[in-house]
């Protein structure tokens, strides 16, 4: 089939058939370069020796430069020169942007040039030269290297459906972080274009020019854009599965141009793999509407299978512009990618560096530091991640005067925020050292990423988490092939791997495996393992093949055996079950079945359609699976026929996120819930009863008892429990305990107890949605007006205060006292009373009262002045959206 597996030569042979352009090198894989040209002595036997003392001193110990001569230390070669905007209308240039080939305004490539990309890699332009691309007619199917420029591909394409054709866009990532990365770099790009406004209607034909509203969508975000006002949506996986769903439903869908999926390998992700599968399913059956479909991944064998389901052009590249030098380190030895011996780590004496992977890990993170250069180093565990932190600070380079300043403003900034000051990034920061995981806030990971981005933080140690998530590259990349107990990935691995080298700054990436040596066999097997195949999570242990054929018959997409028939051709599982009809045909019984029983779906008696009874389509419009929306369904039922108002409990508990009570989220210490009990009023007591709490079972499972989730009973019973249980957690922070202590007094990470007050604003927009959809108006005024609080996480009378940014609980609390009890009085406050109240709100909680706080307290508190101005003059409440 020509769609398949076009390979770059031949794409660009048809381009210059096309255009007669001047030659291009096609993509080529660079080999994989090795470390003979670091310094090392020779051994004996013509093997290299790293000349690193055997034994480092005590404790505090700066290694002497000499003592690490031979481990690799970062090739100090001349960053690449970076690019500058070109000049508008290259059309001799098809790699240039400006080139009018592309399409591209002036706004546009100025935009890009201010991202240091003016031109297009050869293999960029190439993919982007396939047949019916440019012009919008055909899907796209593209794998390359991390770091290979992938975004910019579907950028163009995004950018010219935006421009060109005046449609919207959808662009699907998988996590927060990478929405919030996408949001910001797509905004910069496109801040200066202008399109012109649809006339208002009969009244006003006038047509404005405006700018393009990119709006980032996840749990957290509540927008205060409607689908008709965006342009570009920047999504997870479930917020652009429900918002094509609510588009559907409204028949907007007709202008959506473009959809791109980044990282499409998450296809197979067994949590969340059938949602993706599910929302390319619904837009390839949207045939009438011609949606361009984009899909790209670095880690995908089989991308051809893929393309042809898509019904996509299919380009695979291997061009990396910074490439990989890989190494495999154990028993202290240094191994190329041709596992040729290369060099010797010196084994040291001192007890902490015993173990071989330490030592190593150690020496190698020792040696990229003293050159200057960062280094990210994946640990296997979030425990891990803090005490390799603790270590390794003590053999880091001491700073200079002027990098101590700076450490110890970042550390006041750590000091400042809602979790307060980390007692191991207290010890490692000065060094230069910290970690990164999920246990942690967000405002501890942005500041934690953004002082690494600065050079001000040296080593980062991190989980697997980071590899997927933001954009934080090293010269160097160390890592450990485990994650807990297991062994990751070659997709992992991969990703990791991909995280070395960082562009316009280095020439080369580095990374090392350093592994056990029995564990050698099995990491080597990852090592050369091919990448993944995507495959199909609709069947299986997930609800998918439920989800698709609810969402298929709710959206109307799917109303009949047949057309249910043709929305299932339109699935991967389709495409990738060898017998398909034969073999899906029963499973799609049974499903329908228990969608059938469940009353998600009715099937009319004379004419056996299928349509979604409201619990059905309230489920789809909340953008839950069959499973969340029944037991939403029957908690709402519940609260319907009696809510306590007495209280704020048994609201909170409705505003509790029901995915964070899964069984992999959360375990309830049944003690301390039994303490909880014990605490609470009569009247708080009376909600937990309303809900299904029983402070006798609570006892009994405190005594020794257990909860088996065997029957679909025991099931709910278990979520009831375990939300309620995250509900006490939500309350606390509502009513303002500071998110470190309520994660220490459940012993939880921090990062969850966070998650929690920033997913439970999303989670109740979700519930009034479906209160709504059912025709329970009541039940949804009740939660929409409390759900302002959840906004802001204060209390009522912080409110108002807490709108304006850097002013959130403590903060909004000290300045409550000290007479800033409003907008308008902050606006009409001098900078050197903010200042004062800021000091306030920082020292009495431990930080420093040193001249680099001041200076950040004075330009923190002019933000605040400016916004809260702004806010006065109504004029900036999106802007603060974007903030939080
Ligand atoms: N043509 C270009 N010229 C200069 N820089 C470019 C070009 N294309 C991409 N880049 C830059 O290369 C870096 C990596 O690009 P991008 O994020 O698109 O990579 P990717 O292939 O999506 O990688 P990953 O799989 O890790 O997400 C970015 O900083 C991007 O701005």
């Amino acid at each position: 089939m020509e769609n398949i597996r076009l390979s770059s030569e031949e794409a660009l042979r048809r381009r210059r058939q096309q255009q007669q352009q001047p030659q291009l090198a096609p993509p080529t894989k660079r080999p994989l370069a090795d470390t003979t040209n670091h310094p090392v002595k020779r051994m004996n036997n013509g093997q290299k020796m790293l000349d690193i003392a055997p034994d480092w001193g005590g404790n505090e110990i700066t290694p002497s430069p000499s003592l690490t001569g031979g481990i690799p230390a970062a090739s100090t070669q001349m960053p690449p020169p970076t690019s500058t905007p070109a000049g508008y209308r290259d059309t001799a240039n098809p790699l240039s942007l400006s080139n009018p080939m592309w399409g591209l305004k002036r706004e546009v490539v100025l935009g890009l040039g201010a991202c240091g990309i003016a031109t297009m890699y050869p293999w960029q332009l190439a993919c982007l030269s396939l047949p019916g691309l440019l012009a919008g007619e055909k899907n796209l199917v593209y794998t390359a290297p991390t770091s290979a420029g992938k975004s910019l591909v579907a950028d163009v394409l995004m950018i010219r459906k935006l421009v060109i054709e005046r449609k919207k866009a959808i662009v699907v990532v998988p996590y927060i972080a990478i929405v919030q990365e996408k949001t910001k770099f797509l905004k910069k790009v496109l801040e200066k274009v202008k399109v012109q406004s649809e006339p208002r209607g009969e009244w006003d034909k006038t047509r404005h020019w405006r700018g393009l509203n990119i709006v980032g969508f996840h749990s957290g975000t509540r927008s205060r854009l409607g689908w008709e006002e965006i342009d570009v949506a920047v999504c997870t996986i479930e917020k652009a599965n429900a918002l094509v769903n609510a588009s559907i439903e409204s028949r907007t869908i007709d202008t959506l141009g473009i959809i791109v999926f980044d990282e499409l390998h998450m296809l197979s992700d067994p949590h969340r793999g059938h949602i993706l599968e599910l929302l390319a399913t619904k837009i390839l059956c949207l045939t009438d509407e011609h949606i361009q479909i984009v899909g790209m991944s670095a880690t995908l064998s089989n991308t051809a299978v893929v393309a042809k389901w898509l019904q996509a052009e299919c380009y695979e590249c291997t061009y990396r512009p910074i490439p990989l030098q890989e190494h495999l380190v154990y028993d202290n030895s240094i191994y190329n990618a041709k596992m040729q011996l290369t060099a010797h780590i010196p084994p040291s004496e001192l007890k902490e560096l015993k173990d071989p992977v330490t030592n190593a890990v150690v020496a190698l993170v020792y040696a990229c530091v003293k050159e200057g250069n960062g280094v990210l180093v994946f640990c296997e565990s979030r425990k891990r991640c803090e005490d390799l932190a603790l270590l390794l600070m003590k053999f880091m380079p001491r700073p200079n005067a002027e990098t101590r300043e700076k450490r110890s403003e970042f550390i006041s900034d750590l000091t400042a925020t809602s979790a307060g000051l980390d007692i191991v990034l207290e010890k490692t920061a000065p060094s230069g050292v910290a970690f990164h995981h999920a246990g942690l806030t967000t405002e501890e990971k942005d500041l934690i990423a953004g002082a690494y981005d600065q050079g001000l933080l040296k080593v980062i140690c991190c989980t697997a988490t980071m590899a997927a998530g933001v954009n934080l590259p090293a010269r160097r990349v160390i890592i450990s092939p485990r994650m807990g107990r297991d062994f990751i990935t070659p997709a992992m691995l991969r990703q990791m791997k991909g995280r070395a080298g960082r562009k316009g700054k280095d020439t080369v990436g580095e990374n090392f495996v350093v592994c056990r040596r029995e564990d050698l066999e099995a990491v080597r097997a990852i090592m050369d393992a091919d990448m993944p195949s995507a495959n199909s999570c609709l069947t299986g242990e997930s609800e998918g093949l439920r989800r698709a054929l609810l969402e298929g018959i709710a959206t109307k997409l799917a109303t009949s055996a047949d057309s249910l028939d043709d929305f299932l051709r339109c699935t991967l599982l389709f495409h990738t079950t060898p017998t398909p009809i034969a073999t899906l045909r029963p499973l799609i019984n049974t499903a329908i079945t228990s969608l059938t029983t469940s009353n998600l779906i009715t099937v009319h008696p004379s004419t056996s359609y299928f349509s979604a009874t409201p619990p059905g389509l309230a489920t789809v419009a909340a953008g839950l699976g069959p499973d969340e929306g029944l037991f939403l369904h029957e908690e709402l039922s519940r609260a319907l026929k009696a809510f306590n108002l007495e209280s704020d409990l048994h609201i909170i508990y409705h505003f509790t996120p029901i995915h964070s009570t899964s069984t992999s989220s959360i375990t309830i210490d049944w003690k301390l819930l039994r303490d909880d009990l014990d605490t609470l009023s009569e009247s708080n007591l009376r909600a937990a009863a309303f809900v299904g709490v029983n402070p006798a079972f609570v006892n009994r499972m405190a005594q020794g008892g257990t909860l088996k989730e065997d029957t679909p009973a025991n099931i709910e019973k278990a979520r009831v429990y375990r939300r309620f249980y995250v509900a006490l957690m939500l309350r606390q922070l509502i009513n303002e305990r500071p998110v470190h202590v309520v994660a220490k007094s459940y012993d939880i990470a921090r990062g969850f107890v966070q998650g929690l007050s920033t997913t439970c604003k999303g989670f109740a927009t979700t519930s009034v949605t479906f209160c709504k959809v059912m025709g329970w108006s009541g039940l949804a005024v009740l939660l929409e007006h409390y759900s302002g609080r959840l906004d802001l996480g204060v209390r009522d009378d912080l409110m108002e205060l807490a709108r304006i940014p850097f002013v959130k609980s403590w903060t909004a609390r000290v300045f409550h006292e000290n007479g800033l009890k409003s907008i308008t009085a902050v606006a009409n406050a001098e900078v050197g009373e903010l200042v004062r109240v800021l000091g306030l709100a920082r020292w009495g909680r431990g930080g420093s009262e040193d001249e680099g706080v001041k200076k950040r307290l004075e330009e923190r508190a002019e933000v605040i002045l400016k916004c809260a101005k702004r806010l006065w003059d109504q004029e900036c409440v999106g802007d603060v959206d974007e903030y939080y």
